[in-house]
């Protein structure tokens, strides 16, 4: 990575006495506003404050990782499991979060893909959107621009795009923002098998996947440069190669600990109390303008908590002075998860080749796929990062009784029994009620929907140790978590209640997506190959409490795209933000992250990030210019 040039400060003793705006962590949305902010309101100056270093290489993914390496939980990322979910036999689930320059898009599997217009339409609904101005409506319209502005896309040469089938529709691109999205120069030898599978499987191929609809198979993007296939991420796009500018400052290795309303909140801008993590030392930053939250779901929640911005009961049980009562801070955690579906070949798999588990059995395969990135353009295993391609399934394309399960959800919304699968400590709040409510008739409709997916099950290959399997993530999960601060020791990570499948809908979700999933050891193509499914079986299959047992055994409780936490609803709906973002009730105070999104849409989150960043810079600067 090139050494930043703009604004770097190490100690606050370099530190301007004042600024018009301060971000709080350089992530993905934060630096993304950071960099549209300095470069528009030129006399206005810009503190980011970022948690991490900056670190840039190598992301996960990136040579020379075996593809998928864990990670510890020490930078670039930070790990969380969560409390036990009851539901799910006590298991945790695992979490990761960017904690370096560039956040959580420094760090992901770099699949940059987008939600359909049915989600944002839907988003746009729970805002409590009234024919307000353009520039805060949160509908497919006033989105689809930012998901284009915010990267320059290059699609693929003639002969990439022939030799993978990749089709794409440039009309969904067309900006210039500085993250660079292309197609990746390889794909695993087991791919075009699921592919032909999912196509007997009646799964069409949908030629561009970004546009708002994207029922079907896809081809996606990867967030890296068309050239060197390198990682794009927001430290290097919105921060490193940004040229300088007098007005951008950064501070590294710093913990925002809290906003401080000294006047209380009708009088912001708050402060910012901030805390060196080289000596720990407290200091306060003066703002002039505004505070922008960009800290990421975990964490944005976590220091409007410690600013005593939360529910005011669980403030009151950590002794903490509620500033502004709002229940819905940390209360609407929502995240994909799913159990896959396993098998194996009569023929030895790697009748295939060549395969993820040769980068690390075979030396000589993994020294190629090292040499072939550095090749110019760069070639190989490693510019396919996490994959590019999934299917997306709506539910009245998995399955017919697809209104029972819908039925239902609009009934223990409307009869009021829905509220009680919400977190204990909001449960009978009257606002998170009417908000659950909304959300439960809203994903109904969205279920409902044979265009709007609720399936996804991505696929790079299908190698796994020991046989082969496809994912299934639940897009649009019912059950709501929680993110707390950890009572003894609340400058930690927080506490994240996942409160998997507390919602007992979300299993009939899980169960037809499995079911639908098995069809593939029917198709031909699998047929063909001697496939023999080694989970969850026929047997456990027929069965719904055998195969409730397999999902709660076998899922994955986090596909990391932990969202929703500070939600864009109305305040008596539960919101924390309206659709200016601005906090309800606190002056000067904004959240920019994926905390606002009231229900997660059906795409893994970053290119969502960038386009809620670039969004809210505008709304930001019409607001100052
Ligand atoms: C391992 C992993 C794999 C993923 N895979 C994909 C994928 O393939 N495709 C995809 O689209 N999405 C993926 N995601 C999700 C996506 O990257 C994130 O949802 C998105 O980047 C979040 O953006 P954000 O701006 O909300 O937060 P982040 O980008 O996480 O930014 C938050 C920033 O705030 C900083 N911070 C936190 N607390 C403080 C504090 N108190 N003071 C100062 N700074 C603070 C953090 O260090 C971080 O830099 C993945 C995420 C992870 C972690």
């Amino acid at each position: 990575a090139s050494v930043p040039n703009a604004n770097l400060k190490r100690q606050v003793s370099q530190l301007q006495s004042s600024y018009d705006f301060v971000v709080v962590g350089g992530g993905t949305s934060g630096l993304t506003v950071a960099d549209r902010l300095t470069q528009h309101l030129t006399t206005k100056k810009t503190l980011v404050i970022e948690y991490g270093d900056i670190q840039f290489a190598p992301g996960q993914f990136d040579p020379p990782t075996n593809w998928i390496t864990p990670h510890p939980n020490a930078p670039p990322s930070w790990n969380f499991n969560s409390l036990p979910n009851p539901e799910f036999n006590g298991k945790t689930a695992f979490v990761r979060a960017g904690q370096v320059l560039g956040g959580s898009s420094a760090v992901n599997g770099m699949f940059f893909d987008r939600g359909t217009k049915f989600d944002h339409n839907a988003m746009a609904e729970l805002s409590g959107d009234d024919g307000g101005p353009p520039l805060t409506k949160w509908n497919w319209s006033g989105m689809y621009s930012y998901f284009k502005k915010s990267v320059t896309f290059t699609p693929p040469s003639a002969s990439v795009a022939a030799k993978y089938n990749y089709t794409w529709d440039e009309a969904a691109y067309g900006g210039t923002g500085p993250v660079y999205s292309s197609m990746a120069r390889f794909q695993w030898a087991d791919q075009p098998v699921l592919r032909r599978a999912w196509q007997e499987m009646g799964i069409n191929p949908v030629k561009e996947c970004a546009d708002g609809t994207k029922e079907g198979i896809c081809w996606a993007p990867a967030s890296q440069h068309p050239i060197t296939a390198l990682r794009s991420h927001a430290g290097n796009a919105h921060y490193a190669n940004v040229q300088p500018r007098a007005n951008y400052d950064l501070i590294v290795k710093h913990q925002v600990v809290r906003v401080v309303y000294p006047n209380g909140p009708k009088s912001g801008p708050p402060r910012v109390e901030v805390r060196s993590l080289l000596d720990n030392t407290l200091f306060n930053v003066t703002v002039t303008g505004e505070v922008i939250l960009s800290a990421g779901a975990l964490h944005t929640p976590s220091i409007l908590q410690r600013s005593g911005i939360g529910p005011s009961a669980f403030l009151a049980s950590a002794g903490i002075s509620t500033v502004i009562d709002l229940p819905g801070v940390g209360s609407n955690l929502q995240d994909h998860s799913g159990p896959p579906v396993t098998w194996s070949y009569s023929s030895p798999y790697p009748s295939f080749g060549p395969l993820p588990s040769q980068m690390t059995s075979n030396a000589t395969f993994k020294a190629e796929a090292t040499a072939a990135f550095s090749q110019t353009p760069a070639e190989g295993p490693y510019t396919l990062a996490g994959g590019n391609s999934a299917i997306f399934v709506s539910l009245p394309h998995m399955t017919a009784q697809y209104k029972t399960i819908t039925k239902k959800i609009r009934k223990m919304a409307t009869d009021g029994s829905a509220s009680a699968y919400l977190p204990p400590d909001i449960r009978t709040d009257p606002a998170m009620k009417a908000g659950y409510k909304q959300q439960l008739l809203v994903l109904a409709e969205l279920l409902e929907n044979p265009d709007s997916p609720s399936l996804e099950s991505p696929w790079a290959t299908s190698e796994a140790p020991g046989g082969a399997m496809a994912l299934s993530f639940l897009l649009h999960p019912l059950s709501r978590g929680t993110v707390r601060l950890n009572l003894s020791s609340p400058l930690d990570q927080p506490i994240l209640d996942y409160r998997a499948g507390s919602n007992p809908v979300d299993f009939d979700l899980h169960l037809a997506q499995v079911r639908f999933l098995r069809r593939l050891f029917n198709t031909t193509t699998l047929q063909g190959l001697g496939a023999t499914e080694t989970a969850p079986g026929a047997a456990v299959a027929a069965d719904d409490a055998a195969l409730k047992g397999y999902v709660k055994q076998a899922a994955y409780l986090s596909f990391m795209h932990p969202c929703c936490t500070a939600a864009m609803m109305p305040k008596p709906k539960g919101g924390v933000v309206g659709r200016d973002l601005k906090v309800h009730g606190a002056k000067g105070l904004r959240v920019v992250d994926m905390s606002v999104l009231p229900i997660l849409p059906a795409a893994h989150l970053s290119a969502t990030a960038y386009a809620v960043g670039e969004k809210a810079a505008d709304i930001i600067i019409a607001d100052w210019e």
